[in-house]
């Protein structure tokens, strides 16, 4: 298997390359160069693999020859034998039509652990092979930063640096990531938005001064082995609610697009997947792309879903080669268009291309809580606001009748207490297996939300 640049002038990578990579030095994203397919027949076999086994099953034609199978199932057992709940992503219903797809159940409460877990693993593996090291800049909204840092905290090949914009990520969400005490991991709050952060960490990647002496890697989407794990759990979905002879559809609430783009590479795969609810607050940039063709970010807007308060997401390039003719030189112009205006207009081949199987829907706040209490009185359920915008959405799409709607629970709700309390009256406890967060000391270094600050910061702490 390689791997492109959605910007076509990279190099392509393999597997391994493109896991240490992150981003392409094309500025563009790595995508395979076609996509590997499943048949029905394959497809049926997987119903009721242990979740280790599945995601071995879906991984192994992106890994190509960079994992033995033995390998790759050593590491999947290794990834997902820390989750708490024996089914790692557990389904639940609330009606006769909706589930929950439960993907908070890792080491730090949110999805993003499904695939850091399994990405801080390639990293030791790579790395060792070839006796490397690499210094990981990471941008966070809150819930990857945690996710990565508990992945590879302690590991003598990799050093961390995490970005989070100072004050708009909930106290739970900081604290899991700045009482972390490891060498290798260094917490930074600038000041600004996701935005500015992602554009700071995308930055350091084209800074030749920087990538002269230090190799900078991702844990952010914009790297494909993250998508590639979450590609797992919509096949977990779809063969517990009668895939692949019955077609589902996914409600995903969305900010950087990398969740939702993996569902829509497991549909590329073959799994039978009837819609793709992109599912946004009011930061509402895809909802806009997706409806009217108009993708131009504003400024960020915090919301009580502070991990979706993102406007430039980054993933939808990806989606934007694979639907619009995947013409690298095409697409790299349209998005230097976008980096010098922050707007652009879809191609009628993008929007079209993208119609086929997303459709999208915005949640104000008021949506947001509504669909918290709903989820509490009618369902006994506590979600977290940011499921609560995909269930919003997943209450309001319209589908064929027989279609269930699954929504991707994306976090624990014990990591935004104030909000769930505010729209339900029930505050969460945390789990016990981070109970004594708040009795812990915090360290992080604050700076301005300038590149060379924080670039400086880096390269000065980097060892
Ligand atoms: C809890 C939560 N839900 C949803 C999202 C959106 O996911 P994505 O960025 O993959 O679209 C994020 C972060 O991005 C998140 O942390
Ligand atoms: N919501 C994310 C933002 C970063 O997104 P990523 O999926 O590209 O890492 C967060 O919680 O940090």
């Amino acid at each position: 298997m390689k791997y492109v640049s959605t910007r076509g002038s990279a190099p392509a990578l393999d597997f391994a390359g493109v896991t240490l990579a992150g981003l392409a030095s094309d500025g563009g994203l790595y995508v395979p160069e076609g996509w590997p397919q499943f048949s029905h027949e394959e497809i049926a076999v997987m119903r009721g693999l242990p979740y280790d086994e599945l995601a071995a099953r879906v991984m192994e034609p992106f890994v190509g020859d960079c994992l033995t199978p033995a390998r790759l199932r050593e590491l999947t057992a290794k990834a997902y034998g820390r989750f708490s709940h024996k089914a790692v992503t557990p389904l639940v219903q609330l009606d006769e039509r909706q589930w929950l797809l439960e993907l908070f159940h890792g080491p730090t409460l949110a999805f993003k652990d499904v695939a850091l877990q399994m990405l801080g693993l390639l990293f030791e593996e790579f790395l060792a092979r070839e006796d490397g090291k690499l210094t990981i800049v990471g941008a966070t909204s809150g819930d990857t930063g945690s996710a990565a840092i508990d992945a590879v905290a302690g590991l003598d090949r990799v050093e961390i640096f995490m970005l989070h914009p100072k004050g708009r990520v909930s106290d739970v969400q900081r604290r899991q990531m700045t009482t972390v005490r490891a060498p290798n991991v260094h917490n930074i709050a600038i000041d600004g938005s996701f935005d500015d952060a992602q554009a700071m960490v995308k930055r350091i990647f084209s800074d030749a001064d920087v990538t002269a002496k230090h190799r900078i890697g991702a844990v952010n989407s914009i790297n494909w082995a993250r998508l590639m794990a979450q590609v797992v759990y919509y096949f977990v979905a779809s063969l517990q609610l009668g895939g692949p002879e019955r077609k589902l559809a996914f409600s995903v609430p969305t900010g950087n697009f990398g969740d939702v783009f993996a569902g829509h590479v497991a549909a590329r795969m073959g799994l039978p997947i009837e819609q793709l609810v992109v599912a946004t607050n009011v930061n509402d940039i895809l909802h806009r792309a997706l409806s009217a063709g108009d993708y131009s970010a504003g400024t960020v807007t915090p919301t009580a879903a502070p991990s979706m308060d993102i406007q430039v997401s980054s993933n939808f390039e990806r989606l934007l080669f694979d639907v619009g003719g995947r013409d690298g030189a095409a697409l790299a112009e349209q998005m230097r268009g976008f980096e010098s205006t922050r707007a652009m207009q879809l191609t009628n081949a993008q929007r079209e291309g993208a119609a086929r199987l997303f459709t999208s829907l915005r949640a104000d706040e008021h949506d947001m809580a509504s669909a918290m209490r709903w989820a509490c009185e009618d369902c006994a359920q506590v979600i977290d606001p940011h499921t609560a915008i995909g269930l919003h959405a997943a209450r309001a799409v319209e589908l064929p009748v027989g279609v269930p709607v699954v929504t991707l629970a994306t976090a624990h709700p014990a990591k935004f207490p104030d909000a769930v309390e505010r729209a339900t009256g029930t505050r969460p406890s945390l789990p016990p297996r981070v109970g004594d967060l708040f009795a812990r000391e915090e360290a992080y270094t604050e700076l301005a939300g300038v590149y060379e600050a924080v670039r400086d910061h880096i390269v000065g702490h980097a060892a």
